[in-house]
C-alpha cells in the first residue's frame, strides 16, 4: 500500500517526521488494520455485553467503553447491532470525545455531526439528561446521523441541518461543551480507506484550514464561560491542527489549552515554513500546542488523529450567557408544558401551562395518551416536553431554546406519528424504550430463528404465552407489542391470534 500514497504526501511527511521516524510511520501502512466497535452504555453495561459478546473483544486503552475486535467477526451482521448495543468505530475515532468530559445534565453541541458516531458515544455519557444538538451542514450525511442516533436509542438529541454561522444567535454561550470533529484532508485515513487518497489529491489542506478556521471561531462564540471545546481531525498537517490552535488562542485569550499526556504531543516546532507562517504566533500559543495529542498509527493500535482539548475560562468574555432567545418553535404547532420539575408521560401530554398560552395542536393527542396508557409502564417522555410539528410528536430535551429560524431535522426523540385520529408509534421510540417500560413485549432468544426472521420483515408465529404482560393489565393481548432480541428492543409487532405483524421498518431489515 505504502506504494499507493501520494509522492506529495510521502515527501511532507518525510520532512515533518525525519527519515528514521518516516520509515516506522510508512511501515505501519503495510500492517492489518484494525477493527473497533463501541458498547452503547445507554443501553447495555460494557459488563454485560463483555459477557453475552460472540465476538474475541480487547479493550482499547484510551475508551471507556470500546474494544477491538478480529478482522472477519463482522459485529454488522449480528441481531444485537440492530439492537443498538453497540457502534463499529475505529479505535482513534473514540478518544476526542472521551475528552471532552461528557456529564448527564449538560448542555452539549457536536458540530460536525454526520454519520454519528461520536454524537452517539457523547449521547452515551449524558445517559438521557441534558441537551445534545448535533449539527451537519450536509442534508445527504444528516439522513445516516439520524438513523444512528435512532438506532442507539438516543432520547434528548435535537438534530439540526445547519451552517454554524446561523446557529450563533441561537446558541450565543450556551453550551457546557462543543466538540468540532472538523472537516479535513483525511491524511489519518489512508490506510482504513484508500479512496480518501484520491479525495486528498482533489482538495487542498487550504481549503479545510479556512473551514477549520471558522468552525473554531463560530463554537467559541456558542460556549458558556468554563465550558469545553475539543477540536480534532483525522489528518497530519500541521496547517490543519497545530496551526489552527495557535491562531485560535492567539485570538480568543479567555482559552487555554488543557495537556493532554496518554498520546504523543502537539508539535509546536512544524510551526514553520514551508507549512505555516514563520513567526506568525505568539510563544503562549506556540507552548500551549505541545499539550495537544497527536494518534501516530506507527505508535498505537489505531489510525491517524489529533485532537486539542480547550478550555474557556470563567471570566467574562466578549460573548453572553444564556440561551433563550427568539419564541415559538419555528413549525411546531404546540408545546407542552415546560415547568422543569419531573413531569409524569400523561402530564406531559396534558401539557399544562405552556399549552394554554400556545396554540392547541393540529391534531387531537388523545390517540397518543391512549398509546401510552395501554402499553407503556413508565412514562419515557417524562424528561422532555412533547412538540407537535404537524401530525408527527417529539419529545424534545428541556432546557432548549426556541429553534425560531434553524432548519431542524429532528426537534427531539421522535415519537410517532397521529393520522387520522390514531396513533402510530415510530421504530425510533420502540428503540429509545426498554424492555422494562413496556407493559406488552416479546423477547426473543438470539438463538431463535425468529429473532433473524423479524428483522428481516416476516411475519411471525407467537404464542399468546410467550407475550410478556403487565400482570395488572386485564386487557386482551391484541395490538401493539415491544419485540426484543435477549430483553433488548428492535422494533413492533402486532399480535393478533398467534400471529405478528411485522412492523419493522423496510428500510432497516436485515439483507
Ligand atoms: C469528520 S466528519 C464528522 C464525523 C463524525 N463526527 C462522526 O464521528 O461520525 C466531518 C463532518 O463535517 C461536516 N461539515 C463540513 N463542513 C461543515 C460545516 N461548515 N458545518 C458543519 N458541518 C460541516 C461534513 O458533512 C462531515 O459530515
Amino acid at each position: 500500500m505504502t506504494k499507493q500514497l501520494p509522492d506529495l504526501f510521502k515527501t511532507k511527511m518525510m520532512d515533518l517526521l525525519g527519515a528514521e521516524e518516516f520509515e516506522q510511520f510508512l511501515a505501519s501502512y503495510d500492517q492489518a488494520r484494525l477493527f473497533g466497535l463501541r458498547v452503547n452504555t445507554a443501553k447495555i453495561s460494557k459488563e454485560e455485553f463483555a459477557a453475552r459478546s460472540p465476538f474475541t473483544l480487547s479493550k482499547v486503552p484510551w475508551a471507556a467503553d470500546g474494544f477491538y475486535y478480529q478482522e472477519g467477526e463482522r459485529p454488522g451482521k449480528h441481531p444485537y447491532y440492530h439492537a443498538g448495543l453497540y457502534y463499529i468505530q475505529e479505535p482513534s475515532a473514540m478518544a476526542p470525545v472521551e475528552l471532552l468530559q461528557v456529564e448527564p445534565g449538560e448542555r452539549v453541541l457536536d458540530l460536525c455531526a454526520a454519520p454519528g458516531g461520536k454524537s452517539t458515544q457523547i449521547a452515551a455519557k449524558m445517559q438521557g439528561e441534558g441537551v445534545l444538538v448535533v449539527n451537519d451542514i450536509h442534508s445527504d450525511r444528516v439522513k445516516a446521523l439520524v438513523k444512528n442516533l435512532e438506532l442507539l436509542g438516543v432520547r434528548n438529541a435535537v438534530v439540526l441541518n445547519e451552517k454554524p454561522e446561523r446557529m450563533l444567535t441561537v446558541f450565543n454561550g450556551y453550551f457546557d461543551k462543543i466538540l468540532i470533529d472538523a472537516p479535513c484532508s483525511g491524511e489519518g485515513m489512508f490506510r482504513k480507506e484508500e479512496e480518501m487518497m484520491q479525495q486528498w489529491e482533489r482538495h487542498s489542506v487550504q481549503e479545510f484550514a479556512v473551514m477549520q478556521r471558522e468552525l473554531l471561531g463560530q463554537a467559541a462564540q456558542m460556549l458558556a464561560p468554563g465550558g469545553r471545546i475539543v477540536y480534532s481531525t483525522c489528518t497530519f498537517s500541521p496547517e490543519e491542527n497545530e496551526a489552527q490552535i495557535a491562531e485560535f488562542l492567539d485570538k480568543h485569550l479567555d482559552f487555554n489549552v488543557v495537556p493532554v499526556d496518554q498520546f504523543s504531543a502537539g508539535q509546536p516546532d512544524w510551526l514553520r515554513a514551508p507549512w505555516c507562517e514563520e513567526g506568525a504566533y505568539s510563544s503562549r500559543s506556540m507552548e500551549a500546542v505541545a499539550g495537544t495529542a497527536r494518534l501516530w498509527p506507527h505508535r498505537l493500535k489505531g489510525e491517524g488523529h489529533y485532537v486539542a482539548v480547550l478550555q474557556r475560562g470563567l471570566g467574562r468574555g466578549d460573548v453572553g450567557g444564556g440561551g433563550d432567545v427568539g419564541s415559538g418553535g419555528r413549525d411546531a404547532d404546540f408545546v407542552s408544558a415546560s415547568s422543569g420539575r419531573k413531569r409524569s408521560g400523561r402530564e406531559a401530554l396534558r401539557g399544562k401551562s405552556r399549552a394554554d398560552a400556545t396554540p392547541r395542536p393540529a391534531v387531537s393527542l388523545e390517540p397518543l395518551q391512549a398509546f401510552v396508557g395501554e402499553l407503556l409502564r413508565s412514562e419515557p417522555f417524562a424528561a422532555g416536553r412533547l412538540v407537535c410539528y404537524g401530525e408527527h410528536a417529539y419529545s424534545s430535551p428541556e432546557g432548549l431554546p426556541e429553534l425560531h429560524g434553524l432548519k431542524v431535522v429532528r426537534p427531539g426523540w421522535y415519537i410517532g406519528a397521529l393520522h387520522r385520529g390514531r396513533f402510530e408509534p415510530s421504530h425510533a421510540l420502540a428503540m429509545g424504550l426498554r424492555l422494562r417500560e413496556a407493559k406488552r413485549a416479546l423477547s426473543l432468544a438470539s438463538s431463535d430463528e425468529r429473532a433473524l426472521r423479524y428483522l428481516k420483515g416476516e411475519t411471525l408465529e407467537v404464542a399468546e404465552s410467550e407475550l410478556i404482560r403487565d400482570p395488572e393489565v386485564t386487557q386482551a393481548a391484541k395490538g401493539y407489542c415491544l419485540v426484543c432480541i435477549d430483553d433488548h428492543p428492535v422494533g413492533w409487532g402486532k399480535w393478533h391470534d398467534g400471529m405478528l405483524k411485522n412492523e419493522y421498518p423496510p428500510g432497516w431489515r436485515w439483507t
